[in-house]
Formats: structure tokens, C-alpha cells, sequence
């Protein structure tokens, strides 16, 4: 980033406004002219001073902030949340396919209904971008519900309205096309029950063939709680009721030597130069659905994010913050973390037992797989090495279903008594 002393010799490209931007990410000021502010800050710019440096000033305090920090105002960006492409990725059966063929995943939410079913009688359930409607048919064939409602935004409700019919449903199950947050219903429901997790858990992403193949990202979780606060009856069930986010230290060694070791002998020739751009366009973002081998994994995971779904809220979903501290437990190669979810689905019944459908390496495979953080460079480790930091997910305040994942680690050696000095790597998903 350039230095102050620079800037001030391109005064040419001064240029002084009174423009209001927000601030993407946290900025800590290194130097007393410099202005520090949080993610989602409002920066009131006066001066562009030069290309990366402006003048603004926050709460009465002013200073020199970085210009990539800051994004015009969210009204001035059309389209925050991307809708269009994201609910026309979901017009045609290719994504509805994959989660379809995605067994643990469906079956999970079979079991779900099978397990509840008497305790579903009479109920209302609300099944919340019900996509082809599975689950909503589970409910209508599988338990006595007073109704359901199938609430889908994309064009692929008008094929959910004749599934309905066909598996003969149309009696429980009312399909509505609409953005669940824009729904008027004839009454609260007693369940929520909706399909929403991502990769990282929050954010899922996908492949957008009507975008031309450009990865989109979903952040179906606020959609979930808007509609929990307006239509899920007090005492009312969540479904999945709890998910978190599991983390582990592993190697990847595959990864690290096909795509960064690969440019150091080349058909007898040295391509090592290339090494720091390949490092940029690999490990700069996370690897999603990336199989992670158990025996890749240098210590037990733990859980770093846990989110209770019927009592967490949507300003809650701004920054989330995870602590860990791992043991290693065999020496290897740290080469970075993976990263997957699990959900909760408690029971319907007093003291009855809650399902889980965990996507992590220990168990059958789903279609996210885990995703992988690479470090820039491996870490030889002992068993008995000591990783701690945490984990901070950061909403993007103008992108809204766009976010960066922080990780902050240190080490201490087995035979050490104090922790190295702080690393930290931000993985952007996807500005
Ligand atoms: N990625 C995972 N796990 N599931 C993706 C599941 C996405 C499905 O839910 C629909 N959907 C997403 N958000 C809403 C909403 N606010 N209102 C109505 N329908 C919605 C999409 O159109 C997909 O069909």
C-alpha cells in the first residue's frame, strides 16, 4: 500500500468532494494522521487526496484512510443482493439435481419428518426455498400436518406445483412463488423448517451456468431469521434448531505440490518465479468442496462458531468471531485449516433425541465436501505443537451475500513456553 509521504507529492491528483462511503473491512491507523474505523462504518470522504489515500473524517475525527477500504454507499450499488442471478440459478433442475442426489443431506431431513411424525399431527410447517419441494413432500406423505407451506422465488415453483399433484399432496401442500420475506399467509406456522447451509455454513456457493459460470454466493441464513421473527409462532420449532462451523489444522500436500511446488522444475526448466502469482490465484480464496482425507487432519476438530437458530439474529450474522486451540497430534506438515458445518434438528417430542447432519471427513460424503484454507506456506509440526487463534467471518456491508473469512493463529512449540508472534490470512468470498 502506498505511503503517506508519496501521496503527498501527487497533489495533481487531489480532488476534493463531500461524498459519504462505507467501510468493507476493519482498518487499524498505523500513523497519527491516519483514521482507524470498523467494517460497515460510515466515512465521510472530503479530499481524494491521491489514488489510495483520501481524507475523511468519522465522528468528528479526522484523518487519512486507505481508498480500497471504501465502497460508495449501499443505495448508489444496484442490487446489493444480486437477486436476479441468484434466483435464476435456481430456475433449471441442475442445482435442485445435486442437492437431490446429495443423500446424507436429503435423507437427514426424511429422518427429520419419519422421526417427528406424530407430534407433527395438525401442525403448520413452513418449508422456507423449498426448490423442488422435497422436503415439503416428506411432510405431506410421510406425517398428518394441518398444512404446509412451500415457499419458492424461483421460477422452479411452477414445477413444484405439479410434484404436489403428483405424489398427491395438493390436499397439505400450498406452494408459493414468492420471496419468503415478502410472504402474506393465512396464519404463524408452528415449524420453520428450511435447507439453507452453505459451505462455510452461512454462505454457500455456487456455480451460476446463467451468469456464464461465474461463482455466486448464497446468504440464504438472514432470509431464514427475517421469516422466523414474522411467521414462526412463539414456542416454535426451528429446523435445523442449532449448526456451527467445525475447524481443524490439516495438510495438503496434493494441493500445495500440484499447484505451487509444480513451477519449480518444469521439463528441466525453472518456472519458480511464477511461485508468488500462483500463490495469489490459489490460495488467495478458500478451496471449496474440497475432500478432505481424515488421515490429512494433524489434531481433533472442534467447533468454532455455534449458532442456536431460534434465538440468533440478523445483526448477529455482521461479524462472527470463533476462538480454537489446537494440540497436534501427529508430526506433519501444517499447510492450513479446513473447514466444515454440521446442523441440529431437536425433536418435536419432550427429551426426544435431536438428528445431526454433519458434513465433516469423518462422515459420508455430502455435495459440499470441506472447504480448505491454505496458508502462503507450510508449517513442520510435532505432535504436542500448540495452534491457537480464531475465526472471524465478516459480512461484506454493501455485497450482502458476499463475505471474508479471517483466520489469526499462533504456534507453540511442545517445547516451548510462549507463542509465536500473530499470523493472520483474510480469504475474500468473493469481494
Ligand atoms: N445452499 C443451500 N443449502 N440451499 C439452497 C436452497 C436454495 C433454494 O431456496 C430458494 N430460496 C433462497 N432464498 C429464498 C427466499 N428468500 N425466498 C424464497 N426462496 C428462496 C432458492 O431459489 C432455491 O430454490
Amino acid at each position: 500500500m502506498l505511503e503517506m509521504s508519496e501521496c503527498e507529492n501527487t497533489q495533481t491528483d487531489s480532488n476534493i468532494i463531500t461524498e459519504e462511503f462505507i467501510a468493507l473491512e476493519d482498518f487499524s491507523a498505523t500513523g497519527a494522521e491516519q483514521l482507524s474505523f470498523s467494517a460497515g462504518d460510515t466515512l465521510l470522504v472530503h479530499e481524494q487526496v491521491c489514488a489510495d489515500w483520501w481524507w475523511a473524517e468519522r465522528s468528528g475525527c479526522f484523518g487519512y484512510v486507505p481508498s480500497a477500504f471504501l465502497h460508495r454507499r449501499v443505495e448508489d450499488v444496484e442490487d446489493a443482493w444480486q437477486d436476479e442471478e441468484y434466483f435464476s440459478s435456481y430456475g433449471t433442475l441442475k442445482l435442485h439435481l445435486e442437492m437431490l442426489s446429495d443423500r446424507p443431506r436429503t435423507e437427514t431431513y426424511r429422518q427429520v419428518i419419519v422421526s417427528n411424525c406424530a407430534a407433527l399431527r395438525g401442525k403448520v410447517v413452513m418449508d422456507l426455498g423449498c426448490g423442488t419441494g422435497v422436503i415439503s413432500l416428506f411432510c405431506g406423505r410421510l406425517a398428518q400436518p394441518a398444512a404446509v407451506y412451500a415457499v419458492e422465488a424461483s421460477s422452479v415453483a411452477e414445477h413444484t406445483e405439479k410434484l404436489v399433484k403428483l405424489n398427491r399432496c395438493d390436499d397439505v401442500v400450498t406452494v408459493f412463488r414468492s420471496r419468503a420475506e415478502d410472504l402474506m399467509l393465512p396464519s404463524k406456522v408452528d415449524v420453520l423448517v428450511s435447507e439453507w447451509m452453505g459451505n462455510c455454513l452461512l454462505v454457500d456457493v455456487l456455480v451460476s451456468e446463467w451468469m456464464g459460470n461465474c461463482l455466486l454466493f448464497e446468504f440464504m441464513v438472514e432470509s431464514v431469521l427475517r421469516v422466523r421473527d414474522r411467521w414462526l409462532k412463539d414456542g416454535g420449532m426451528m429446523w435445523p434448531s442449532s449448526a456451527s462451523l467445525s475447524l481443524v489444522p490439516c495438510q495438503a500436500h496434493a494441493d500445495y505440490s500440484q499447484k505451487m511446488e509444480f513451477w519449480e522444475n518444469l521439463y528441466g526448466l525453472d518456472f519458480s518465479c511464477l511461485q508468488p502469482v500462483a500463490r495469489e490465484e490459489f490460495f488467495s480464496k478458500p478451496k471449496f468442496s474440497h475432500q478432505l482425507d481424515p488421515d490429512d487432519c494433524l489434531s481433533s476438530p472442534c467447533d468454532v462458531i455455534t449458532l442456536d437458530m431460534h434465538t440468533l439474529s440478523v445483526s448477529d450474522l455482521e461479524k462472527l468471531r470463533g476462538e480454537f486451540r489446537f494440540t497436534i497430534e501427529r508430526a506433519g506438515t501444517l499447510h492450513g485449516f479446513a473447514a466444515w458445518f454440521s446442523t441440529f434438528f431437536r425433536s418435536l417430542d419432550e427429551g426426544g433425541q435431536p438428528l445431526e447432519l454433519n458434513t465433516g471427513p469423518h462422515a459420508e460424503s455430502t455435495h459440499w465436501k470441506q472447504t480448505l484454507f491454505m496458508f502462503d506456506g507450510p508449517i513442520g509440526v510435532e505432535e504436542g505443537d500448540c495452534v491457537g487463534g480464531a475465526i472471524t467471518l465478516q459480512r461484506n456491508p454493501i455485497w450482502r451475500r458476499h463475505m471474508s473469512i479471517t483466520i489469526e493463529w499462533r504456534m507453540k512449540r511442545r517445547n516451548d513456553t510462549t507463542f509465536s508472534e500473530k499470523s493472520s490470512k483474510r480469504f475474500p468470498m468473493w469481494r
